[in-house]
């Protein structure tokens, strides 16, 4: 039996950085498994935030603890290597397939422009229902390595991301989240990115992003 964190079964494979892009930036199949997969990952975000609202007394902790692990069972014996999973599949890692970020909506893609939005859950906090800096961080990582890829879907990787938060992110509200490519030299992209509640600027982002070569990870 694998444990919650093993990478060393023969599900954690490397493959080409290409090929992996063209797997995961390809939309899995619309089909009853794919919708269902979608409704699992609702659910579990919906079990993350009511993780963290909930003082659980310690019989009620033992009793979850054990339908997590049956739960875990489950899904551990339908793991499958990364080239062939449903996560994070389609075209922006960061949207409903995942429950690494809040799901960033996309209102708007093309060569120049990213445009999206989010609402985030008490997950998503750092405290004082503010937004925890580095989720603010993984979804403009998540953005601009979107914007970076392109209308061709070139596999793009961060080099730096600098990050300047204005005002506090609230949780449970809409936010509103644009980048931009500012220049490009050959492989690289120079992209700025604003996180907006209404009109306030809650963060501004600087990054750049280079293309992989055949052959990269
Ligand atoms: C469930 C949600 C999942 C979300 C997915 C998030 C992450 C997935 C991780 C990997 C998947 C990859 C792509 C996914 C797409 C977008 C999502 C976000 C992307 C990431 O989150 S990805 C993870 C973090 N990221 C890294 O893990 C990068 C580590 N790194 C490297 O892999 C190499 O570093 C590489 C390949 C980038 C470059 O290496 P290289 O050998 O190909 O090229 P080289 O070094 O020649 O640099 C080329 C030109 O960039 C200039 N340059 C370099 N560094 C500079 C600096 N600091 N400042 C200014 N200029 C710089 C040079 O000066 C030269 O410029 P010039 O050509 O003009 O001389």
């Amino acid at each position: 039996m694998t444990t919650p964190h093993d990478t060393s079964a023969q599900t954690a494979q490397r493959i080409d950085a290409m090929e992996m892009t063209k797997h995961r930036r390809t939309p899995a199949p619309d089909t009853p498994q794919t919708r269902a997969y979608i409704r699992l990952l609702e659910e579990v975000s919906n079990f993350q935030h009511a993780l963290v609202q909930a003082n659980p007394t310690a019989e009620a902790s033992d009793e979850l603890i054990a339908k997590l692990a049956s739960v875990r069972e489950t899904l551990e014996q339908a793991a499958v290597p990364e080239a062939e999973r449903l996560y994070a599949r389609g075209e922006l890692s960061g949207g409903e397939m995942q429950v690494l970020m809040p799901p960033l909506t996309v209102e708007h893609v093309d060569d120049h422009e990213f445009r999206a939005h989010t609402v985030a859950g008490e997950f998503a906090m750092g405290m004082n229902q503010a937004m925890h800096g580095g989720v603010v961080s993984v979804l403009f990582d998540t953005a601009m390595g979107r914007l970076a890829m392109g209308t061709e879907m070139l596999s793009a990787r961060t080099v730096y991301l600098t990050t300047q938060y204005r005002n506090i992110t609230p949780i449970g509200e809409r936010l509103d989240l644009t980048a931009t490519v500012d220049t490009v030299e050959g492989r690289k992209k120079f992209i700025s990115g604003q996180l907006w509640h209404g009109d306030t600027l809650c963060a501004e982002a600087d990054s750049l992003f280079v293309a992989v070569k055949p052959g990269q990870q």
